[in-house]
């Protein structure tokens, strides 16, 4: 398989890596230069539990790559899929099928719109990644990789990929209820991802604060409810259980959302919160504990431009 991933950062790398240990054919897709000379020069560096590998996998510019591609893997930032997509229309061709494994709710109606709808995978990662430099990433977590065709159809390309990222090293399987998957990660991370950007804390601190506990708690139920109100008749237990674990297994993790508060950066709160909240508050159901945690981030959000304006 010829394939692409578009947004090579810590996702991005990680699973370019799985890829490429698999036999497929890689080339890492970013905008960052120093990134693409680091990998280019010394290989990419990837830092995991099985110890630290350098792997030579191409890498360049959008307007580098050359396709058309069998699969492209987006790994961009939510808010930035689209133009990403708009950067890659000369390296996809009439059979491309495009991946997306990235946070939050909506991934499958942008993608949906570069490639015919029985093209289009999407699913959920539960894997850990940091960009710790320029061609260095490290993961030193588990997790589970899910997918599925977004809108019906065959999922023998959906085979393919999950049986390579697995044979890769990142197990993956085939879900046919991936919306269902897709919105109870996307509860998760609204649950824990601002309260972690918040307090610039790790899920660990969290465990340790009934207050915290509480919040996740209310989170989780709103998220329920919405997903319910949506025709996506989801769990809240498995949930529940998700943030039990990331309190206290991934108690050192830095969740994407701190991350990017730390780094200065844009967050995702619109594309998981903001997306929660609306989705609630078309079929006339309030979140607001959601709404609450999505304002503030923004709030912060505001306040880390104003700084870098300074
Ligand atoms: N990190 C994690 O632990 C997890 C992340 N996810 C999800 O995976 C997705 C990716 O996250 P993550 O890997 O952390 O993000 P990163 O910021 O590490 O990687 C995204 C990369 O995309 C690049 N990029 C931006 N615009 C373009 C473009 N137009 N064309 C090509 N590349 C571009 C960015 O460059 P630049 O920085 O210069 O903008 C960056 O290198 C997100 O949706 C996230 O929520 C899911 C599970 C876990
Ligand atoms: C790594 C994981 C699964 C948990 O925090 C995540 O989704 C994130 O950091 O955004």
């Amino acid at each position: 398989m010829k394939l692409a991933i578009l947004g090579s950062g810590a996702m991005g790398c990680l699973f370019g890596a799985a890829f490429n240990r698999a036999g497929e054919s890689v080339t890492l897709v970013d905008v960052s230069q120093p990134h693409i000379d680091a990998i280019t020069t010394h290989g990419l560096e990837l830092d995991t539990r099985a110890g630290v590998e350098r792997l030579p996998i191409p890498a360049c510019q959008p307007a580098e790559a050359s396709g058309p591609f069998d699969l492209i893997v987006v790994f961009t930032k939510t808010f930035h899929t689209v133009s990403a997509l708009e950067g890659m229309a000369h390296a996809i061709g009439p059979d491309t099928h495009l991946l997306s494994l990235q946070n939050g709710l909506g991934n499958d109606a942008k993608l949906a719109g570069f490639v015919p709808d029985g093209q289009v995978m999407v699913g959920a990662s539960m894997l850990p990644s940091d960009l710790v430099g320029p061609g260095r990433v490290r993961s030193h977590g588990e997790g589970y990789s899910r997918l599925y065709p977004a809108f019906g159809g065959d999922p023998a390309m959906a085979e393919r990929v999950a049986d390579a990222l697995t044979r890769g090293g990142l197990p993956a399987q085939l879900d046919p209820a991936i919306h269902e998957a897709i919105w109870s990660k996307a509860i998760f991370n609204a649950a824990m991802n601002p309260l972690c950007a918040l307090t610039r804390r790790t899920p660990g601190f969290l465990g340790a604060s009934a207050e915290a506990r509480a919040t996740i708690r209310a989170v989780v139920e709103e998220g329920v409810a919405a997903a319910h109100a949506n025709g996506r008749m989801i769990d809240a237990q498995p949930i529940h259980d998700l943030t039990q674990v990331s309190m206290t297994d991934h108690a050192d993790h830095e969740a994407s959302m701190l991350q990017d508060v730390k780094a200065g950066r844009r967050t995702e709160v619109d594309a998981i919160n903001g997306a929660i909240v609306e989705a609630a508050e078309a079929k006339g159901i309030a979140a607001p504990v959601t709404r609450t945690l999505w304002h503030l981030v923004k709030l912060e959000e505001a306040k880390l431009a104003e700084s870098a304006d300074c």
